[in-house]
């Protein structure tokens, strides 16, 4: 559990966070939202320390991180940034090990967290882990900076808009990809985004940040329906919808005879569902299933051509 309490930042007059207290149970995504300086960054940093707090505190499992010395608890504390921040000269296996070699993991234990996570993220590892991050997607540089803050399973993971820099398609994918693996880890992460559309896709809870205060804290259903202030129902009715129309159509309503390669997607998701998976993972087709049995495959060109041809 991860309780903020009373946290306070100011930079001269400026209170850029203005006594937050708000708890994150272990497990869970909590998703920071909020406009341009609402104090987003600020807030996620003082919790590695990264920003020292003029006042008030964070505990991590009941321990003050004053308590800890702060080079120490950034081992514990994932971090994620927009742009990846992957070092350039190093293969994508040494990127994901950076933490885990600084920890000083036996060599065998270090390999197979890095297969392990790069198989989570649908990368084959005997493909990937000695390519350098210049030679691969935008999508893939992302997925691998994901993978690094989670190498070492830390405590806590927090996000900086880290599909900031993603097209709204593969956002999406790279969305649902993330909430897949920390369901299956059990992380918990805090990520901030000034895109409410993802808040809602990905939080247990979001918390909205409005000139350095938390002005509600609150389950996407209840945001969504209750919203606390007019601030707050404005960011939820600029939820943008460039997809819908994609959105409202089966996938079952353009597959095609025949296999193709990849995870299979279910005959009732949509077209969007398919279009951010073949963008994702960089193929022209997606096979698709239901109730479990392949029942063929729907291409990049018929989706495109779905969404060309809606008046
Ligand atoms: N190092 C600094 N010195 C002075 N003021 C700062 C500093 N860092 C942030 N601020 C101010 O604190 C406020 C909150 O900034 P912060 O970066 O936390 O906002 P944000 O919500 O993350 O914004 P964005 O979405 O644009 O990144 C802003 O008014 C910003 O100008």
């Amino acid at each position: 559990m991860i309780e903020i309490d009373g946290l306070t930042k100011t930079y001269g007059d400026t209170r850029a966070v203005d006594a937050v207290t708000m708890t994150v149970e272990t497990g869970t995504i909590t998703v920071i939202v909020g406009t341009s300086g609402s104090g987003k960054t600020t807030l996620l940093r003082m919790v590695n320390r990264l920003e020292e707090p003029a006042s008030g505190e964070v505990r991590i499992n009941g321990t003050s991180t004053l308590s800890v010395q702060p080079h120490l608890l950034r081992r514990r504390i994932g971090y994620a940034i927009q742009g990846h921040g992957l070092f350039p000269h190093h293969t994508v296996a040494r990127n994901i090990a950076a933490v885990p070699m600084l920890l000083n993991w036996p060599h065998d234990k270090i390999a197979a967290r890095v297969d392990e996570l790069l198989e989570l993220f649908s990368m084959d590892p005997v493909q990937f882990r000695d390519r350098y991050p210049a030679d691969l997607s935008g999508g893939q540089q992302q997925r691998v900076g994901v993978a690094r803050a989670l190498a070492s399973r830390p405590d806590l993971m927090l996000m900086d808009e880290p599909f900031g820099a993603l097209d709204p398609i593969i956002r999406a994918r790279a969305q649902d990809d993330l909430r897949r693996i920390q369901q299956k880890l059990g992380s918990t992460i805090m990520l901030v985004t000034h895109d409410m559309e993802e808040a809602i896709r990905l939080a247990d809870k979001i918390a909205v940040m409005d000139a350095g205060r938390l002005v509600q804290y609150a389950p996407p259903a209840e945001i969504i329906t209750h919203p606390a202030t007019d601030f707050v129902a404005d960011m939820v009715g600029d939820v943008e919808r460039p997809l819908r129309l994609l959105s409202l159509i089966p996938v079952s309503q353009v597959v095609v005879d025949g296999p193709a390669e990849g995870a299979a997607i279910a005959s009732d998701a949509s077209l969007r569902d398919a279009l951010s998976a073949c963008l994702w993972t960089g193929r022209t087709a997606v096979p698709v299933e239901r109730d479990g049995v392949p029942i063929g495959h729907v291409t990049l060109d018929a989706i495109r051509a779905c969404a060309e041809f809606q008046p």
